[in-house]
């Protein structure tokens, strides 16, 4: 599992760290780290062109401190001091080795540039001249590495007020910061490279996490020699309307791959014709009215693909979310909920899928805000509504209170298109179902799914249903990697 943590928590590690270690060793740690970054980048580093962005803080000095070690090793290190003051000690090993100071002019010639500008103690936009050096650096063609983070990326939340250095790779000191996970700021963070400087027993619980692969083995199910298909989870699943086939056919389709022992559909006729011809694996209930007491029993219900809003749908809604199961809502279920919240007060366990829009109608925030600051609005969210919240989007956002958020970057831009997040909502269900809470259904549904979406696209548009497709591959690929 990857932690990542807040600007606050790094401080205070390093704090207490530093109160045990001769001056200046966290820096030459970080230093050396970046520097052997930096030389693997530029595969030969004798001859070769260094620019040094120097902000007035220890971002500067460890930017500095691995320019000393570049020109040690016979490079050409300029740095360009971009703040009032610059870190004093830094700046006269880098020139005791060869180094120089230089004007911006610099950054057009550079084979690669270090973002100093600010790390940990930025607050804000990035000022001038450091947002103008940021911009030329962008511009310069030039690999750019970040030094602990993107200069204009907030390091606790990945906001990006203003310009920022959009890194070809970030070398980040001690531990991830959060907004090196969420987009807008992991965007611009490139390979994000994590150097050790033994801040590990120093940290905190993590603010934020991201699963990796065997994580997730970790966490699906997997049959046993006993298992049958009650055993397994039955999910149940309302979705589709007169209008809206398609989204059910593709949330039973992202169900029925994800591992449930049965798979029951309810809705009406169209949808449910569509449904029967798809997959005759599905159990299908045709309901003659907005009510679930014929359909069976099941442990999860996935509630609200194409359902539509009106009062038929919304009858439904009231019935699926009275039962005393696990319920994920998305799409129209989610502004059905969004007109009546008190629906979400019942004591089963709900997990609501929006993307940024559904949220927006939620809690009342703007889209684009939301999609600025992801992490904030997610845990809002989840805090006000008494629900655990996946935000879609770039970066996926798991939020329940109380613990860290979990963030899954495993997907593709590919998967922005009609439909996927429909797989996703079955996929999800199908793990609610087996017993998965909803925080980790949540978070192995996100990252099944963008590993599904990766191999789907494989470099070219995929379709929804090819996402679903995919998904026995995506679980093959977190449960026997290798193979
Ligand atoms: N303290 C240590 O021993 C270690 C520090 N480390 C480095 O030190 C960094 C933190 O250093 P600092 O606390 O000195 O802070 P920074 O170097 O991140 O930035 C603080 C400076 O930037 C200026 N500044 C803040 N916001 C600005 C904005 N929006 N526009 C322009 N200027 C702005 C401030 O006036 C201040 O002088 C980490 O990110 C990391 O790179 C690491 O080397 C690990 C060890
Ligand atoms: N740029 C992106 N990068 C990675 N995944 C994305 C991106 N844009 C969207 N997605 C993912 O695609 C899916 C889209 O779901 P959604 O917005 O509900 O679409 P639909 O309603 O058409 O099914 C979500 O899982 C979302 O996280
Ligand atoms: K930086």
């Amino acid at each position: 599992m990857r932690t990542a943590y807040t600007a606050d928590q790094i401080r205070a590690a390093e704090q207490a760290l530093m109160a045990r270690l001769p001056e200046g060793t966290l820096m030459q740690r970080a230093a050396a780290g970046l520097a052997a970054v930096c030389a693997d980048l530029l595969g030969r580093v004798y001859g070769s062109r260094v620019v040094l962005l120097v902000g007035s803080g220890d971002n500067g000095g460890d930017a500095l401190y691995a320019g000393e070690r570049l020109a040690r090793r016979g490079a050409r290190v300029e740095a360009v001091l971009a703040g009032s003051r610059t870190h004093e000690a830094g700046l006269r090993a880098l020139l005791d080795a060869g180094g120089r100071v230089a004007e911006a002019t610099a950054i057009g010639q550079a084979d690669l540039i270090m973002d100093g500008l600010v790390g940990i103690g930025a607050s804000g936009a990035l000022r001038e001249p450091y947002a103008r050096l940021a911009a030329e650096a962008n511009a310069a063609g030039a690999a750019v590495v970040a030094v602990d983070l993107p200069s204009g990326v907030d390091a606790s939340s990945g906001r990006v007020a203003g310009a920022a250095v959009r890194a070809r790779v970030t070398v980040t000191m001690g531990a991830y910061k959060t907004g090196l996970l969420v987009d807008p700021g992991a965007a611009f963070a490139g390979d994000v490279e994590l150097i050790d400087i033994g801040l590990g027993e120093h940290l905190p619980d993590p603010d934020a996490t991201a699963l990796t692969g065997r994580d997730v083995a970790g966490l699906i199910p997997r049959p046993g020699d006993e298992s049958d298909k009650y055993r397994r989870g039955v999910l149940g699943v309302a979705a589709g309307s007169d209008l809206f086939t398609g989204a059910a056919v593709l949330a039973v389709g992202g169900a029925l791959r994800g591992g449930s022992g049965m798979v029951r559909y309810a809705g009406r006729e169209a949808p449910v014709a569509q449904v029967r011809s798809h997959w005759p694996e599905a159990v299908v209930t045709l309901l003659d009215a907005p009510s679930i007491e014929h359909v069976g029993r099941v442990q999860a219900w996935v509630l609200g693909p194409g359902l539509g809003t009106d009062t038929w749908a919304h009858e439904l809604a009231v019935k699926v979310l009275a039962s005393d199961v696990p319920v994920l809502v998305d799409a129209d279920g989610l502004t059905l909920v969004a007109r009546d919240k008190a629906l979400l007060r019942r004591t089963a366990p709900v997990l609501i899928t929006p993307h940024a829009g559904e949220l927006s109608r939620l809690i009342g925030a703007d889209r684009a805000g939301i999609e600025a600051a992801r992490l904030e609005h997610a845990r809002r969210a989840a805090a006000e509504l008494g629900v655990t919240v996946l935000l879609k989007g770039s970066t996926t956002v798991v939020a329940e209170e109380g613990r860290p958020a979990r963030v899954n970057v495993s997907g593709t831009p590919w998967l922005s298109t009609g439909g996927t997040g429909d797989v996703l909502s079955g996929l999800a269900g199908a793990l609610l179902a087996q017993g998965l809470s909803c925080y980790d259904a949540a978070s192995c549904g996100a990252y099944l799914h963008g590993v599904a979406g990766r191999l789907a696209a494989d470099g070219a548009p995929l379709t929804a249903a090819d996402v679903a497709t995919a998904i026995p591959g995506a679980i093959r690929a977190v449960t026997s990697p290798g193979s």
